[in-house]
């Protein structure tokens, strides 16, 4: 069992640059298989362990991958199956995102329901829906959901109840190539999903309105692949701001879009912590006792629920009350049972959680309920008295590139152990901010990380269960 070790009290200085978003490239990457011709060539495509399980999935499909360090060339000329297979899908829910663009483009698919998972129950009832109106007939099976249409699907009205991020992305990718015009109303604003909309538009789609509440797609007859760039992680950048902050030191993330960030800026210097930006990225630097303040999570442009956790680590390390308000996801304070081991004083009331901040922290043998929950563990660890480990690794790698040396390249005492391996020593404290090295490119992780990591590095250009040529 894989482990990250924490020693705290490192003040963390430098510079660390943020991958692309996960949450972009996994919508971006199902998008691929609406390409009937030429490639689509995604560049910044980080290396985790989500983005591996949906190429997986769509080489299930007859899409051809073939990645080169953080760039993934794609070719879907012939798919060979609408049925995306439940020993993948069960892996990751977002799998579920190649439902929209299989049905648009085979007619059919066939595919596991994705179920719950620790955050809360995430029904898929929205995305059914909007497929409906579209003229798709939907069945259930045994665990899978299976959608037919005859002909191309139809553009419809669809009004979502919830303004669900990937109700929204697999009703546009749908909605890209059927006949006529759609328009979703209450859509998500994400960034990602305008990232995802320019993908769609490059590749010859008519979207409009993505990043407002309604968007219109007037369906085309078919799309090419084309080239495109995936928008920095605007998580990833929230969580080294919150690994700066909480340490006490000064760091600029690299990438970092602030207009992304807004309301995790906003709560930041309301706590008086220090952020200045530029085209290239925001600069954190924190000189405590910083003040107590109330977030709650809502769906952009409002606080992100996947910065909850993170902030909530912040939150303990600044004396006085704060209330947190999860209104996203119903069951998202998973990780505070295991912040009280650290010694976190908070209550949980019903969807608040109030916060005594300013408590001593202490290092404590940890885990990761999900991919946040994880990130947050790491931040508190780096406030905390003494080792704090944190197992439930595999959570972290959905979400994190190298986590571990990213942190360390900025100072903090962390490493990464194997099944059996002893914690090391304290480390040498760090001479100078230097972590400004880029992303580390795939085949120089082996030693860092384990498991899907170590199939990653397996090969420098590896190829997913994939032919060997594109032909
Ligand atoms: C891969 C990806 O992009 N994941 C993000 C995406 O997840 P995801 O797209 O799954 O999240 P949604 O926006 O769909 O979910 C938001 C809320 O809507 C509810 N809901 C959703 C769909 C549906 O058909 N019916 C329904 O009731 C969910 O249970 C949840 O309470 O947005 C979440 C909310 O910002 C983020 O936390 C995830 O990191
Ligand atoms: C909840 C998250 O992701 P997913 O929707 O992929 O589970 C997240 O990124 O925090």
């Amino acid at each position: 069992m894989s482990k990250i070790i924490v020693r705290g009290g490192r003040p963390l200085n430098g510079t660390v640059r943020v991958h692309g978003a996960k949450n972009s490239v996994l919508p971006i990457l199902a998008a691929t298989l609406l390409a009937e011709e030429g490639s689509c060539v995604i560049d910044d495509v980080p290396a985790l362990d989500d983005v591996y399980n949906i190429l997986e999935v769509l080489s299930a499909l007859g899409v051809q991958a073939l990645r080169h360090e953080s760039r993934v060339t794609l070719r879907a000329h012939r798919l060979i199956s609408h049925e995306a297979p439940y020993e993948l899908v069960r892996k990751m829910r977002a799998s579920f995102l190649v439902m929209g663009p299989l049905l648009a483009r085979e007619g059919k698919v066939k595919i596991s329901l994705p179920g719950g998972c620790a955050i809360g129950t995430r029904p898929i009832d929205q995305h059914l829906k909007g497929f409906e109106a579209m003229g798709a007939e939907i069945g259930f099976g045994q665990g899978s959901v299976e959608a037919k249409v005859d002909g191309r699907l139809r553009g419809a009205r669809i009004y979502l109840d919830v303004a669900s991020v990937g109700a929204t992305e697999n009703i546009m990718m749908a909605a890209a190539t059927a006949d006529g015009v759609t328009t979703i109303e209450n859509a998500a604003k994400e960034p990602e999903i305008v990232d995802l909309a320019n993908f769609l538009n490059a590749m010859g789609a008519k979207v409009r309105g993505a990043g407002t509440g309604i968007i219109r797609i007037e369906g085309v007859e078919r799309l090419k692949g084309v080239r495109h760039t995936v928008i920095p992680d605007r998580v990833e950048a929230g969580t080294y701001m919150i690994a700066a902050a909480i340490s006490g030191g000064d760091v600029y993330i690299e990438g970092a879009i602030r207009d992304h960030l807004g309301p995790v800026v906003a709560k930041l210097e309301e706590m008086g912590v220090g952020i200045e930006s530029d085209d290239s990225g925001i600069r954190v630097f924190a000189n405590r006792p910083l003040k107590a303040v109330d977030v709650k999570t809502l769906p952009y442009p409002g606080f992100p629920t996947d910065m909850q956790a993170q902030f909530m680590a912040l939150l303990l390390a600044s004396p006085g009350t704060s209330i947190v308000t999860e209104t996203v996801f119903e069951n998202r304070f998973m990780h505070v049972e295991e912040m009280a081991k650290m010694g976190a004083d908070i209550k949980i009331e019903g969807r608040a959680a109030v916060i005594s901040g300013g408590k001593p922290l202490s290092g404590a043998p940890v885990c990761a309920t999900d991919l946040r929950a994880g990130a947050a563990l790491i931040c508190v660890g780096l406030a905390a008295e003494g080792v704090t480990e944190v197992t439930g690794t595999h959570h972290i790698d959905r979400g994190y590139m190298d986590i571990v040396g990213k942190l360390a390249a900025l100072g903090a005492d962390i490493s990464r152990l194997g099944d059996g391996e002893e914690i090391p020593a304290p480390a040498a404290p760090a001479v100078a901010a230097s972590a400004s090295a880029p992303a580390e490119p795939f085949a120089v992780r082996r030693s860092l990380q384990t498991a899907s990591e170590e199939r990653i590095a397996s090969d420098s250009v590896a190829m997913l269960r994939v032919q060997p040529t594109l032909a």
